[in-house]
């Protein structure tokens, strides 16, 4: 059901995910606080190859690292993240700021262990999920994307993981905290309307090579004929009545 206008007639509200941010029009909100990380390195467990990227996964049974603060209440359980990248350095970010793509973009996703018990339930809800989005702009080799990316041959193929340990996600964090933070959906199957989302005004940097390890994995398992994830971001979505609100004037 959607909201009811003059004309009666339903109109849908889309709440999905990407969009285009329109950093004119986004709403600087005093109210939002700086976001907190609290992460421990411990808890990263292993990178896995799940065919349409990979997900570099934390141990999530216990609040040992988590995000805090920021546009949510209370914290959320860090349990991946992973990166959408596109067939060329032109395209692979999935949210565009003023129009711009930029070559790649990462996703940390962490749920509310506060009320739910497993990402699977929170995603459910409206206040389950946040990701941050980090966007990857053409640059020097980023030291800290290569100690994760030497790990990719390990999980060329569909289904393959390898151990990861001892990585503190903090170093892949940009030093400007500073963000935009709107309610969105998952971008990938099933979409769930779930995500606050709240992406990084500052970007790291990547190198073409860099991105050209992403493109050497495989969608594909492996007894299957091989294939490549050559790209893996979804179209912008409408806007529609959301407003972006930004933690910087
Ligand atoms: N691209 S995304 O919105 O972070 N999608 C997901 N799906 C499972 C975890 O994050
Ligand atoms: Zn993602």
């Amino acid at each position: 059901m959607g909201l009811h206008n003059s004309h009666h007639k339903p109109c849908p509200t889309h709440l999905q995910s990407p969009i285009n941010i329109h950093t004119r029009t986004a709403k600087y909100d005093p109210s939002l606080k700086p976001l907190k990380f609290s992460y421990d390195p411990k808890t990263a467990k292993r990178i896995v190859n799940v065919g349409h990227c990979f997900n570099v996964e934390f141990e999530d049974t216990c609040d040992r690292s988590v995000l805090g603060e920021g546009p949510l209440t209370g914290y959320y359980r860090l349990c991946q993240f992973h990166f959408h990248w596109g067939s060329s350095d032109k395209d692979g970010s999935e949210h565009n700021i003023d129009g711009k793509l930029y070559p790649a973009e990462l996703h940390i996703v962490h749920w509310n262990s506060k009320k739910y018990t497993s990402f699977e339930e929170a995603a459910q809800h409206s206040d389950g999920v946040a990701v941050v989005g980090v966007f990857l702009k053409l640059g020097d080799t980023n030291p800290v994307l290569e100690s994760i990316i030497q790990n990719l041959d390990r999980v060329k193929t569909k289904g393959k993981t390898c151990p990861f340990t001892e990585f503190d996600l903090t170093d892949l964090l940009p030093k400007d905290l500073n963000y935009w933070t709107y309610m969105g959906s998952l971008t990938t199957k099933p979409y769930f309307e779930c995500v606050t989302w709240i992406i990084l005004q500052e970007a790291i940097t990547v190198s073409s090579e860099q991105l050209e390890q992403f493109r050497r994995l495989q969608c594909t398992s492996e007894n299957e004929n091989p294939s490549f994830i050559l790209e893996n971001h979804r179209p912008v979505q409408p806007l529609d009545h959301r407003v972006v609100r930004s933690s910087c004037p």
